[in-house]
């Protein structure tokens, strides 16, 4: 049982989602937004499929004036060839016939007063291959198009349908089962003097659907037996729960993990707020993510490392954090802090509201910013999934 730095932390709970890998499931791809790819997808055609055109117009063969010679049928593979001479009415996206070497467009050519079979150009003759979508320009059949465990966008999915998928090999959504503690905790209504409402049971659920995972919530009370009993029963991707990590409630997620057999890896992590977190393991493996009570420190932990342990069950290295110099969050050595922070012309400004227990700034904030270790260098940015 160690306390350690937030990097550290960070790199320790993707090592344990890398160690215990989520399978693979077949998804239609209509359904398929959201989730990340198992294996890399290729293109199972060349696209576009034959050379095609990218204008309405005429595919003419040979110099101008040509005889025209009926219309190519949308949809249909390339026709009967062009003669030189003749041009052919054509529509954008159209197989163009072999033996046409330019597309004419619409606005470039006249229909001849003294023969409505005969075309002239009014501007100069295109140059060969004008207008015409070459055969697997943007892809060749077998070529990369996706790579495993990028996150399906709706781009991505007309991406992997242009090429011909109809079902996609993703990742099975991880199942967490968040328990929500604390006997002051109410779930509905105005809470009375004392009592606090319940901030996580309406909220870390959505936060982690946004990051890709389907969560089932209950609530224990206070007491060692439930929570041990808990534990022992619960085989969820990760167990996630909230508050008891420090002096609070005795202690109870420590205690109940170590009575329920259980291993604690890092207990404490060189963070504020968000410093009593903890990673464990149940007697039968699940990990265990115990975020503090405090509302803004289980934002903060939260989002410094479940999206961590996410790339690491996800088979993916540990994402990057972008860095911005423009800040300002004094050093803090190894102590992170994490602030949120709004963007103010490329500039990001902390929050007033950084409490532990305060919810204000990271409502409002485009960004959690973690502290340099030392002046002058650069904050990082922890993204917000919304
Ligand atoms: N003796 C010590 N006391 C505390 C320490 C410490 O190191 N030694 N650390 C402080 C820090 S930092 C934090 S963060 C909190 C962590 O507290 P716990 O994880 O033990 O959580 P609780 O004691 O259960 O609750 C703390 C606080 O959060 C409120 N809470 C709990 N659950 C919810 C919820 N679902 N919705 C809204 N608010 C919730 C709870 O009412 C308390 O006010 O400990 C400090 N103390
Ligand atoms: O680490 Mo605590 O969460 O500062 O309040």
């Amino acid at each position: 049982m160690t306390s350690t730095t937030w990097e550290a932390a960070r790199e320790f709970v993707w090592s344990a989602g890398r160690s215990r890998p989520l399978g693979a499931e077949p998804v239609p791809v209509d359904l398929a937004d959201g989730r990340r790819l198992a294996a890399a997808a290729h293109a199972l055609v060349d696209l576009p499929t034959v050379d095609v055109s990218a204008m309405d117009g005429w595919a003419v063969a040979g110099a101008g004036p040509w005889r025209l010679d009926g219309t190519v049928v949308m949809g249909a593979p390339p026709a009967r060839p062009l003669r030189v001479g003749t041009a052919r009415i054509i529509t954008t996206g159209a197989a163009v016939p072999p033996g046409a070497v330019a597309v004419l467009r619409a606005e470039h050519g006249d229909l001849l007063a003294e023969g409505p079979g005969w075309l002239r150009p009014t501007a100069p003759a295109p140059q060969a291959g004008r207008d015409i979508r070459r055969r697997g320009e943007e892809l060749r059949r077998g070529e990369p198009l996706i790579p495993a465990g990028a996150r399906m966008t709706p781009p991505r999915l007309a991406l992997a349908a242009a090429a011909g998928h109809d079902v996609l090999e993703v990742l099975a959504e991880p199942r967490v089962e968040l328990i929500v503690t604390g006997d002051e905790v109410v779930a509905a209504g105005r809470p009375a003097a004392g009592a606090v409402r319940d901030a996580f049971g309406p909220s870390l659920p959505s936060l982690f659907e946004r990051l890709g995972a389907r969560t089932s919530t209950r609530r224990i009370p206070d007491r060692l037996d439930p929570f041990i009993e808990l534990l022992s029963e619960a085989r969820p991707d990760l167990l996630v729960t909230t508050g008891g990590t420090a002096g609070g409630h005795g202690d109870l997620l420590r205690r109940a993990i170590i009575a329920e057999g259980g291993t604690i890896d890092v207990a404490g992590v060189g963070m504020r707020p968000g410093h009593p977190v903890l990673f464990a393991r149940t007697s039968a493996g699940v990990p265990v993510l115990g975020l503090p009570g405090n509302p803004l420190a289980a934002f903060t932990c939260l989002l410094s490392f479940f999206p961590p342990w996410l790339d690491g069950a996800s088979g993916q290295p540990i994402t990057v954090l972008d860095e911005v110099a423009a800040h300002d969050l004094a050093a803090t050595g190894l102590q992170r802090r994490l602030a949120p922070f709004t963007w103010r012309a490329g500039r990001a400004v902390a929050s007033p509201w950084v409490g532990s227990a305060m919810l204000r700034g990271i409502a409002d904030a485009d960004g959690l910013l973690a502290s340099p270790v030392a002046d002058g260098e650069p904050a990082r940015v922890v993204p917000l999934p919304w």
